[in-house]
C-alpha cells in the first residue's frame, strides 16, 4: 500500500541517488540503496515493486532512468505552485526560506487579512488580501496551499481553499480540520513533536528514541 511512510522513502531514495550521480555513480543496487537510506534491500524492493519500477536480471538499476522514474511520480518534473495563508512569524519565515525552488516549490504568494502586511513582499512573493485567494488560486491553477493561521481562523481558511480549488494542504495550525475526501492534509505539530521529545529525554528513554529513529527511517 502506498503510504506517508512509502512516500517519505522514496524521498530519500532520490537524494541518494542525486547523491551517488553527483558523485559519477551510473548504476545503483537495491542493497546501496538500502545502506544510504537506512532500510533492507527487500524494502527498497517492495517500494519499487508498488510503481511498477523493477530493475535489470542482475538487480541493478540505471541510475538516471530511475531518478527520471521517481521525480515523475513525485512529481517533481513540474514547479509546484503553492499558497500561503497567514503571514505572520511562520508565513513570514516560510517565503524567506530559499531551499524550496531548488525542491521544485514555488511559494507564488502570500494571504492575510491585516492589511499592514500587504505592502511586505518577501523576495518576489506578493502578500496580499484574503479576499484575493479564490481568483488567484484558479488563474494560478495552483492546488496546494499552506495554513499558517490562528486556530481559530484555520477551518474557515481550509473551507476558502477547497472552494477555491486546493487538493493538497500544509496545515501549521494545532487543530483537526475537517475536509473533504478528495483532499490531503498534512499537519505539522511542531509542538507535538518538541513535547514526544521532552517526555523521552525527562525519562531517560534512549532505548525507546531509538526506536523513534528506527520507525522515522521505516
Ligand atoms: N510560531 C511558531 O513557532 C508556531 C509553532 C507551532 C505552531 N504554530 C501555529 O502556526 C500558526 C501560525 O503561527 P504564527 O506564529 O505564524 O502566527 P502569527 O500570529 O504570527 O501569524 C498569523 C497570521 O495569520 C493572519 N490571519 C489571521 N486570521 C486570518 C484569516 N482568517 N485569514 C488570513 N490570515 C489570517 C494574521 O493577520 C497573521 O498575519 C498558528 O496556528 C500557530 O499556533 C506556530
Amino acid at each position: 500500500m502506498v503510504n506517508k511512510k512509502c512516500i517519505i522513502r522514496l524521498l530519500r531514495y532520490k537524494n541518494a541517488l542525486h547523491r551517488l550521480n553527483s558523485l559519477g555513480f551510473v548504476k545503483v543496487f537495491s542493497d546501496n540503496l538500502a545502506d544510504a537510506v537506512g532500510v533492507t534491500a527487500s524494502q527498497v524492493r517492495k517500494d519499487f515493486s508498488l510503481f511498477g519500477i523493477c530493475g535489470n536480471k542482475r538487480g541493478g538499476y540505471q541510475i538516471e532512468a530511475l531518478l527520471g522514474k521517481l521525480n515523475h511520480i513525485l512529481g517533481k518534473n513540474e514547479q509546484q505552485k503553492v499558497v500561503i495563508v497567514g503571514g505572520g512569524n511562520i508565513g513570514a519565515a516560510l517565503m524567506k526560506y530559499k531551499g524550496f525552488e531548488k525542491e521544485g516549490v514555488k511559494i507564488a504568494a502570500c494571504f492575510d487579512i491585516d492589511p499592514a502586511k500587504y505592502n511586505h513582499k518577501e523576495g518576489d512573493i506578493p502578500v496580499l488580501p484574503l479576499e484575493q485567494l479564490r481568483d488567484f488560486v484558479r488563474q494560478n491553477h495552483i492546488k496546494i496551499g499552506v495554513i499558517a493561521v490562528p486556530d481559530i481562523a484555520a477551518q474557515q481558511v481550509l473551507d476558502l481553499m477547497l472552494a477555491a480549488g486546493i487538493k493538497g494542504v500544509l496545515n501549521f495550525a494545532p487543530i483537526r480540520l475537517r475536509a473533504a475526501s478528495d483532499c490531503v492534509i498534512n499537519n505539522v505539530n511542531l509542538v507535538l513533536e518538541l513535547e514526544t521529545v521532552i517526555y523521552f529525554i525527562i525519562n531517560g528513554l534512549e532505548k525507546s528514541i531509538a526506536e523513534i529513529h528506527e520507525e522515522q527511517k521505516s
